[in-house]
């Protein structure tokens, strides 16, 4: 019956057995194998899981057709190191020649060139065939074995070219735009997801078998790493996209942790790989693998939750291709079958994946140009706000500077008004000042000097005629019989005739320094600075004669007025202005006595030094 892990497409005349397995036995030879007293396995899964030591495979075929066929036993797991095939024949005894193929071995080793190990099966006809395999590889020993003719290796051939083309074709699509994306953005996330897309395509040329048969065909040292090397890239370079696209760092806690020790992780194992295959063994990969899709799928999750613009997309993204990863590691260990979905479908997630996120970048450009203009707008509205503040402000400052200067002028204005009033009310005062000094000076009815200048002025006098040794001479006058005029005719009239006297006594008083002074009721003092005795009493009696001859008139009748005149002459330099004036109305009231109108003058009290002023008596 058909073995479940040796597909036998068509195979009308081909009996396939059972496959059988046994473990270890790296060293036995083919016909050490055949005859060896173990007992083989019944290989009930297309997965031995990890083996050190590798395994050998058998089954027999019988070609019931009657002529000779040749199929192809396939393998179209790739990756293994080193995989050897010998048909053995029973029943003639005779085997076959050795069959290589390996990512161990350089690809001219192979029987045939293509990018799955394939294997030409010469049939016999009506023949027992019993194929021995040897299989040795670090990873697992995947084995989804077909046998199939000729005509079924070149469709499944240009199947797979195809296919491979068209995710290769669109995976350079999505390069080529990410690339331009970087060069115009300078966005480090273009980079990264760049990275991850030559990762991928690195990983999927490695299990197809492509980069074996058409990049890397003998290189065979390198290329038995780069299964796991590819694989490790794949978890890397999509862990650094993840941290930059959705600035994982800024969520901190958990989400972070987790992130960043997976990368880490990831890039130690790239470099066990690289520089030190025996230890990656000992990384157990497939457990992270298989831990890293679950977890980082709850990581965009809460990010997702969290608000995160970029992670939306990002988790549909990353869980497409997740879900291929999960059916492909599970069908690597046996869990689910290996067939052409269990072992392909990772292209599709892929594809779908990189379509998604290249989405996820767009939509990125779109929500940061989106930002970038309300940034612009936000800023252009604060440009425009703080030209309006600064005119604001202008406008302010120029009011504030015609303000200050209309103050200023008002101020001028107001200061020069208040010095013009000052200098108004000054003059006034002056004026007032000045006129005060006349009015208390001046006797208001004859307008001659009252008695108070008069005592000054003679002070000034004396003082000024000691020091120059000047004469100097006053006169003592007084309206006789007054009291009578005032009487018969009225005090009016009184009035008049002392403002006549007075101005007599005035237009006798040329010389400067003269006064003339009313010195109270009829009296009248007349001052004579460098005036001696025999001018005074000349002036005297000019003035006595003057004011006889006045003729002072009542209505129809004539008012005859005389006045007497007491004369003194200052006697002695030390001599005192009431002295004098006393000597003066001494000789006026002797001058009343001896009859009136006449003139005296005082008594002889001249000392020596002065005698000559006064030597002529009147
Ligand atoms: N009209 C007028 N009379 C005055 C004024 N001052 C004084 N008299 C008067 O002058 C008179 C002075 O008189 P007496 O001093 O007594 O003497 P008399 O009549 O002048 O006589 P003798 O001086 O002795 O010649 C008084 O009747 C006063 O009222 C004045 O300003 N106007």
């Amino acid at each position: 019956g058909a073995s479940p892990v040796l597909q036998t497409r068509g195979a009308s005349a081909l009996q396939a057995g059972t496959v059988q397995y046994l473990l270890g036995m790296p060293t036995a030879d083919f016909r050490e194998i055949a005859a060896t007293e173990r007992d083989w396995q019944l290989l009930s899964k297309p997965n031995l899981g990890k083996q050190r030591d590798g395994a050998w495979l058998r089954f027999t075929l019988h070609n019931r057709a009657d002529r000779a066929q040749r199929w192809y036993l396939l393998l179209k797991w790739p990756v293994l190191d080193r995989v050897a095939v010998r048909l053995h024949y029973p029943d003639s005894g005779r085997w076959g020649t050795p069959m290589l193929a390996g990512d161990a071995l350089a690809l001219s080793a192979r029987p045939l060139a293509d990018h799955h190990f394939v294997y030409p099966l010469e049939l016999p006809p009506d023949e027992l065939v019993v194929v021995y395999m040897q299989v040795q590889a670090r990873e697992t020993l995947a084995l989804p074995l077909e046998l199939i003719d000729e005509k079924q290796l070149i469709e499944g051939k240009l199947r797979d070219v195809t296919l491979i083309s068209l995710f290769f074709g669109g995976i350079l699509v999505i390069v080529l735009y990410n690339c331009s994306l970087l060069i115009f953005t300078r966005d480090r996330s273009y980079f990264l997801y760049v990275l991850y897309l030559l990762s991928a395509v690195f990983y999927v040329l490695t299990i197809t078998g492509f980069g074996q048969l058409y990049l890397w065909p003998e290189i065979p040292a390198l290329s038995a790493r780069f299964y796991g090397l590819s694989a490790a890239l794949c978890f890397l370079t999509p862990m650094l996209f993840a941290l930059r696209f959705l600035g994982i760092r800024r969520y901190g806690g958990w989400v972070w942790a987790v992130s960043i020790t997976l990368t880490c992780y990831w890039g130690l194992v790239t470099l066990a790989i690289l520089l030190a295959p025996t230890l990656a063994r000992y990384l157990f990969m497939e457990t992270v693998a298989l831990l890293h899709c679950v977890v980082t799928m709850a990581v965009t999750l809460n990010l997702w939750m969290r608000g995160n613009p970029s992670a939306r997309l990002f988790s549909i993204a990353w869980s497409t291709l997740l879900v291929f990863t999960v059916i492909n590691l599970l069908a690597l260990n046996g869990t689910l079958p290996l067939n052409a979905w269990t072992l392909n479908g990772q292209l599709i997630g892929m594809f779908t994946e990189f379509v998604l996120l290249s989405m996820a970048l767009a939509e990125r450009i779109n929500v940061e140009r989106n930002r970038r203009i309300a940034a612009q707008q936000l800023a252009l509205q604060a440009s425009e706000s703080l030209a309006e503040e600064r005119a604001l402000h202008l406008q302010a400052k120029q009011e504030a500077l015609d303000l200050q200067l209309h103050a200023n002028e008002v101020l001028e204005a107001r200061v020069f008004e208040r010095t013009r009033a000052l200098e108004d009310v000054r003059c006034g005062l002056e004026a007032a000042n000045a006129e005060l000094m006349r009015l208390s000076t001046t006797d208001p009815l004859t307008q001659l000097a009252n008695r108070r200048r008069f005592d000054r002025l003679l002070e000034e006098e004396i003082r000024r005629a000691r020091r120059n040794g000047s004469p100097l001479s006053v006169l003592l006058a007084d309206i006789d019989h007054f009291k009578r005029v005032n009487d018969s005719y009225g005090h009016p009239f009184g009035d008049e005739c002392l403002r006549q006297v007075a101005a007599v006594l005035a237009a006798h008083c040329q010389r400067a320094g003269d006064v003339a002074a009313r010195y109270g009721g009829e009296e009248f003092v007349v001052l004579l600075p460098g005036a001696g005795r025999q001018q005074a009493v000349a002036l005297a009696e000019l003035i006595r004669c003057g004011i006889a001859n006045l003729q002072l008139q009542h209505g129809e009748q004539p008012v005859p007025l005389t006045i007497s005149l007491g004369v003194a002459t200052l006697a002695t330099p030390l001599e005192s202005p009431d002295e004098l004036l006393a000597a003066a109305d001494a000789a006026l009231y002797q001058a009343k006595h001896q009859g009136r109108n006449q003139v005296v003058l005082a008594d002889d009290r001249v000392s020596d030094a002065w005698s000559d002023f006064s030597s002529q008596p009147v």
